[in-house]
C-alpha cells in the first residue's frame, strides 16, 4: 500500500493537517506511530483505513480487508456485545464463533451479554479491538489500543499484532505509551508539523543516552520524549 503526496484537511478552508506525505507499507510490516497531541496521528490512521479520503494525492493498494479500531469506540448503539459482534461477523462473512473466541482471548467473555451502552471506556475499547480482528485483516489499524486496557489484555496485544503480521497483514499502531518499543523489526513513524518521518527498526543505528531529571518532572519529560518518537525506559 502506498500514500503518494497525500495532503489532508478536514474542510475546504480548514488548516492542512498533513502535507505531501509519502509512505509505503509492505505486507507483514508493523509500524508504530508517535507524535505530540494534535500532531495528526489519528488523522493519518483514518486516511490509511479509508475512513477519510485524501484531500490531495493518492492512496493506492489498500488491502481488501481493513480492521480499524478507533481511539474512541462509539458504544452508543442499541445492541448487546454478542449481537453486535455476530452482526459484524455476518457482514464480514466469518463464523460468529470468531467474536466469541477473540472475546475469550482478550479477557472480555464476561462482556458478551452486556449492552454496548453500558460498557466502561476500557471495555468498549476491547470491543473495538475485537471487531477490528473479526476477519483476518490485510491492514490492521489500531489507534491508541493500549490506552485503558487491563494489564492482561495489554500483554496479549503484541502477540496478536505479531500473528497478523506473520499472516502477511500490515499493522499500524498509534501508541503514546511506546508499548511496541521492543517489537522486533517495527518501523517508527513520527508525525510532526504536517509530515511523517519514517525510521526503520534498525537497532544498530540507535544511541542510548542517560538523562537524569527531577522526580516531579519525570512523567512529563518521559511523555514529551515519547511523543517525539524516542524510546524511554524508566530506571527505578
Ligand atoms: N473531525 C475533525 N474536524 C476538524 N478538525 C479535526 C477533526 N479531527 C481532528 N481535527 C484536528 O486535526 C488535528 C490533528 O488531530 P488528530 O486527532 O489527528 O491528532 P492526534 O495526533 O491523533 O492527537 P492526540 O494525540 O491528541 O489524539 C488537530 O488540530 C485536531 O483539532
Amino acid at each position: 500500500m502506498r500514500l503518494s503526496d497525500v495532503s489532508f484537511r478536514y474542510s475546504r478552508r480548514g488548516p492542512w493537517i498533513l502535507r505531501d506525505v509519502g509512505l509505503s507499507l509492505a505486507p507483514g510490516t508493523v509500524a508504530e506511530v508517535t507524535g505530540r497531541n494534535g500532531a495528526g496521528k489519528s488523522t493519518l490512521l483514518r486516511l490509511l483505513a479509508g475512513i477519510v479520503p485524501a484531500s490531495r494525492g493518492s492512496v493506492t493498494g489498500r488491502p481488501h480487508v481493513v480492521g480499524y479500531a478507533p481511539d474512541v469506540f462509539p458504544a452508543d448503539q442499541p445492541f448487546t456485545v454478542s449481537a453486535y459482534l455476530a452482526h459484524l461477523a455476518r457482514i464480514r462473512r466469518v463464523p460468529s464463533s470468531a467474536g466469541t473466541a477473540l472475546a475469550e482471548r482478550l479477557n472480555a467473555a464476561h462482556l458478551l451479554d452486556q449492552p454496548l451502552g453500558d460498557l466502561s471506556k476500557g471495555s468498549a475499547q476491547k470491543v473495538g479491538l475485537i471487531q477490528a480482528l473479526l476477519a483476518p485483516p490485510g491492514l490492521l489499524i489500531l489507534d491508541e489500543p493500549f490506552a485503558g486496557l487491563d494489564e492482561q489484555t495489554r500483554a496479549e496485544l503484541p502477540a496478536i499484532i505479531g500473528e497478523v503480521a506473520a499472516d502477511g497483514g500490515a499493522v499500524v499502531v498509534s501508541d503514546h505509551q511506546n508499548q511496541l518499543r521492543e517489537f522486533p523489526g517495527a518501523a517508527h513513524w513520527l508525525v510532526a508539523d504536517g509530515t511523517v518521518t519514517v525510521r526503520d527498526g534498525d537497532r544498530a543505528r540507535r544511541a542510548v543516552i542517560e538523562v537524569v531529571v527531577d522526580a516531579a518532572e519525570a512523567d512529563e519529560v518521559e511523555q514529551k520524549l515519547r511523543a517525539d518518537g524516542h524510546t524511554t525506559r524508566r530506571i527505578r
